[in-house]
């Protein structure tokens, strides 16, 4: 079974346009895991553009209510602080989330768009992922389906990757003629992950469209969804999205 893990950023996004709590993100990520999803995923950037570190302490409670169920945060950890961002290292050692997923995203961009370069960061990450291991949490790095890269990930002690689908997804919204080359490159990597002992996650742009075949990956265990589902919510409701993603992920 492959997990859905939901990205509540852009229920987060719209709560901080007014003042308040409307939407509340814990209700919303309440009513994903009581529709069945395996679990949440969070990405707090430093100018806590969505969510906040009081949302990561919130959903921390609310997924360890919740048995079987995963919290997965996401950042960058050598971004931050920023005023009261206390930097991604402090806030999932306090929160200790079940899975940590490290990304090399700049503060300025606007979403993230690239894996890690592990010939460059690697000797600077190795500490931070034993730090995290140490703490019994999952370590998971948002990487490209680049081999010699992943066995980078393997060497600096990852527990897992999680590819960047975003390319996967453009090719599909193009109708790209080059489709089967990048979804082959990403099964491709997917193995050469699975023959390191690494675990294999997935996320970025993935929607109801792209999904079928990715789904198909060899030794996929988690996609994490958030943009596509959200704006797919504000169609068919919340539960529905939900309901439709797990029904696209067991193959229904
Ligand atoms: C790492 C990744 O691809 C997403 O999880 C990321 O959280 C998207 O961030 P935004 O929601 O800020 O675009
Ligand atoms: N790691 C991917 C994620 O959490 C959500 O990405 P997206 O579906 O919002 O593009």
């Amino acid at each position: 079974m492959i997990a859905l893990s939901v990205n509540l950023n852009k229920i987060a996004l719209i709560r901080n346009s007014r003042e308040g709590n409307f939407p509340d993100v814990v209700a919303h990520g309440r009513t994903c895991l009581e529709t069945g999803a395996q679990g949440i995923t969070v990405h707090p950037r430093p100018d806590q553009r969505h969510i906040r570190p009081g949302d990561v302490r919130d959903l921390a409670r609310l997924c360890a209510g919740f048995e079987g169920i995963e919290f997965n945060v996401e950042g960058n950890p050598f971004a931050g602080p920023m005023d009261d961002y206390p930097g991604l290292m402090p806030l999932v050692l306090e929160t200790a989330p079940d899975q940590c997923t490290l990304v090399p995203d700049s503060n300025d961009q606007l979403t993230s768009d690239h894996g890690f370069d592990l010939k460059r960061d690697g000797s600077r990450l190795e500490p931070i992922i034993q730090q995290l291991k140490d703490a019994n949490i999952r370590v998971s790095l948002f990487m490209d389906p680049d081999l010699e890269q992943i066995s980078l990930a393997r060497e600096v002690g990852a527990d897992r990757i999680e590819l960047y689908t975003g390319p996967y997804a453009e090719a599909v919204a193009q109708q790209s003629d080059q489709l089967d080359a990048v979804f082959a490159a990403h099964c491709a990597a997917a193995e050469h992950a699975r023959t390191l002992g690494l675990g294999i996650n997935a996320g970025h742009d993935l929607n109801l469209i792209n999904l079928p075949r990715y789904r198909t990956l060899p030794g996929l265990q988690e996609v994490s969804i958030g943009h596509a589902l959200t704006v797919d919510a504000l169609n068919m409701g919340l539960a529905n999205a939900v309901s439709a993603y797990l029904n696209c992920l067991s193959g229904n």
